[in-house]
């Protein structure tokens, strides 16, 4: 006898969800599902909405259109504290006057002997055994926010939010407590939700990452996903570098581009006889240590370069292909062979595979 699947309700889920704040529509029909243990990001530029969307989870903005489920339940009206969740901000919003403990301790209730062994528990699994006596203001940021987390994380709850919660701590500190943040939540298997305006926090923490743009999702998918196949120019610009090419279709999947005739990936249906705009990752470009006239390849001007730490970012310029100045991506042993100055001519190459299109509005 064939059985239904038995389909995982979602830890959450969320249906046609819009805010107006006035005249101004901060978000417009956003249909989410995470399901449990994912740890998911909320990505995009300043003002898109992530923030709201992550407040409205966390009941802390009113919920006007729209529904929300949590393991089926509707939250939709509950207040933050029908719902179950702990949050962690972006200021580290703890109480000064509490100790570390204390502040750990705030949202436990019963006997007094389970919450110090639950302060103790959490004290460890943060990695801050001894600092129970200290105060906020005698710890680092990042000490902090590890406390918030803990906080956070006390009652067990089976959502955890993430409001921006790296942002205001500095670069070293902040790589080092992503992979920490993740280990935890790996560890604890809790549900994550995180807003960032940061692609390689988003890149390296998520299991699946929302790409917001004036309140509307652009895009979901896995890490791998947005950056491989973004759904729209926005998300290929925002997500990782981009070079854009305008060429001419002259096919369904090849273009005209300056003198040359290039072959694009082999999903596109470009429109033929049309102006189209193409995109290639930097790093998808190839220098050739020695030029041979084949189709795809061309000699290019070194303009500039760039050292960022374990790579150059090259400025090439490439007359045959209409004079387009790419950008390259190129590693110090890519650089030591090829012995190039700027000025020089080098061969490049553009794999057929890599080049595409958003021309007709469609994910390609
Ligand atoms: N209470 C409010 N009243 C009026 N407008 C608001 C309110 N809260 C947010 N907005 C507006 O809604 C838009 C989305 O804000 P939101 O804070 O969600 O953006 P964000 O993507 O999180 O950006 P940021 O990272 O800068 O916080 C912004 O234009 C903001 O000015």
């Amino acid at each position: 006898m064939m059985r239904e699947p038995i389909l995982a309700v979602p830890e959450l889920a969320l249906s046609g969800i819009s805010k107006q704040f006035g005249a101004f529509t901060a978000l417009k029909n956003i249909d989410l599902s995470v399901n449990k243990g994912e740890f998911v990001c909320l990505l995009g530029p300043s003002g898109c909405g992530k923030t709201t969307l992550l407040r409205m989870i966390a009941g802390l903005e009113r919920c006007e259109q729209g529904q929300i489920l949590q393991t089926g339940r509707d939250i939709t009206r509950a207040s933050p504290a029908q719902r179950d969740y702990g949050i962690v901000f972006q200021s580290y919003a703890l109480f000064p006057n509490l100790n570390i403990r204390d502040n750990i301790a705030y949202g436990l209730k019963g006997r007094q002997e389970d919450k110090q062994r639950r302060v103790d528990e959490l004290l460890e699994l943060i990695g801050l055994p001894g600092l129970d006596r200290k105060y906020p203001a005698q710890l680092s940021g990042g000490q902090q926010q590890r406390v918030a987390l803990a906080r956070a994380l006390a009652t067990s709850p089976s959502l955890l939010l993430l409001d921006e919660p790296l942002s205001a701590l500095d670069a070293q500190v902040r790589e080092h407590l992503r992979f920490e943040i993740k280990a935890l939540q790996q560890r604890l298997n809790v549900t994550t939700i995180m807003v960032t305006h940061d692609q390689d926090e988003a890149l390296t923490m998520a299991d699946r990452i929302v790409v917001m743009n004036h309140g509307v999702i652009e895009q979901i998918g896995t890490p791998e996903q947005i950056y491989q196949q973004p759904a729209s120019r926005f998300v290929a610009d925002f997500v990782g570098h981009c070079n854009w090419l305008n060429a001419t279709a002259n096919g369904p999947r090849s273009v005209t581009l300056g003198q040359a005739e290039l072959l694009t990936s082999p999903e596109q249906n470009l429109p033929v006889g049309k102006p189209c705009e193409l995109f290639i990752r930097p790093e998808d470009i190839e220098l050739l240590p020695t030029w041979a006239a084949e189709s795809h390849t061309a000699l290019g001007k070194l303009l500039h370069r760039e050292l960022i730490g374990s790579i150059y970012r090259l400025r090439v310029a490439v007359a045959q292909w209409g004079g387009v100045e790419l950008q390259i991506v190129a590693t110090h042993r890519e650089m030591a062979n090829l012995r190039i100055d700027d000025g020089q001519l080098i061969p490049v190459r553009i794999p057929p595979g890599r080049l595409r299109s958003f021309t007709n509005g469609a994910a390609l």
